[in-house]
């Protein structure tokens, strides 16, 4: 997925209606189709410019200041890496398994990851840990921190993500049991709102042994919790 890192790329100047997306001199919608614009697979830049610029008007500010003129591009290159999970399938990472005569615990912990809550689109940080009961395949252990990171790059809930990438591996690798753990701080609970730095949200999604036996589940969450 290549993404232009400079507002030259962006030669097209004409005004643009943010929300619908209508060139304003043209009688149609142009949806930006044969404009030769970059863009990131799914990701309309031009309509995001347009539309950081009227979120800077409409706060009160002056987008065509020296110090903000860039910014609309820079955003809008920002969202394309922040939400290139949109359009992508995380699970590809877990194709390549190998047999392996192994059929204890896999865990891999502390994943750090950056999301993007979908209320407020304001971040949500912090590491995910992820065990898996293999059942005669395993996987590379770093595929399992890509699809963290892939499954991080949407707008979501916590909740969701959690739930994702534990149907993922579910699926991917016909696993015994699975146990995903998020834990995250929550910007929009931090610097805005009811601001409470410091709040951290814990999420878990478990299948198989892991939920169904209490002796696998207790056994997870003591190496999940266990200090490193
Ligand atoms: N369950 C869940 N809630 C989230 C997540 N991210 C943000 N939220 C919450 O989404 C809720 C949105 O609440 P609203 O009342 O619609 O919006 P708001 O007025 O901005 O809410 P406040 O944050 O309380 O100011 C807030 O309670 C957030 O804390 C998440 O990942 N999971
Ligand atoms: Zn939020």
């Amino acid at each position: 997925m290549e993404i232009s890192s400079t507002n030259e790329a962006y030669t097209n100047t004409d005004e643009v209606d943010c929300v619908s997306g209508r060139n304003g001199s043209s009688p149609e919608p142009p949806l930006f189709i044969d404009r030769n614009e970059p863009r990131a697979e799914g990701i309309d830049f031009k309509r995001i410019e347009a539309a950081v610029r009227v979120i800077l008007d409409a706060v009160g500010e002056d987008p065509d200041r020296e110090g903000l003129l860039e910014t609309p591009a820079r955003v809008a290159r920002m969202y394309a890496e922040m939400f290139a999970g949109l359009h992508s399938d995380p699970g590809r990472h877990l194709a390549k398994v190998f047999t392996e005569d192994y059929d204890e615990i896999v865990l891999v912990r502390d994943i750090s990851f950056c999301s993007m809550c979908e209320h407020h689109l304001l971040p949500f940080s912090g590491r995910a840990h992820i065990a898996y009961l293999p059942s005669g395949k395993v996987v590379g252990l770093s595929k399992l921190a890509r699809v963290v990171e892939e499954v991080a790059r949407r707008p979501q809930v916590q909740e969701r993500m959690t739930q994702t990438i534990a149907d993922l591996v579910e699926d991917r690798l016909l696993a015994q049991g699975v146990a995903v753990v998020v834990e995250a701080t929550h910007s929009c609970m931090t610097m805005r709102g009811v601001r409470k730095p410091g709040s951290l949200c814990l999420t878990s999604a478990m299948r198989g042994a892991f939920r169904d036996d209490p002796k696998s589940r207790a056994e997870i969450l003591g190496l999940i919790n266990r200090e490193a």
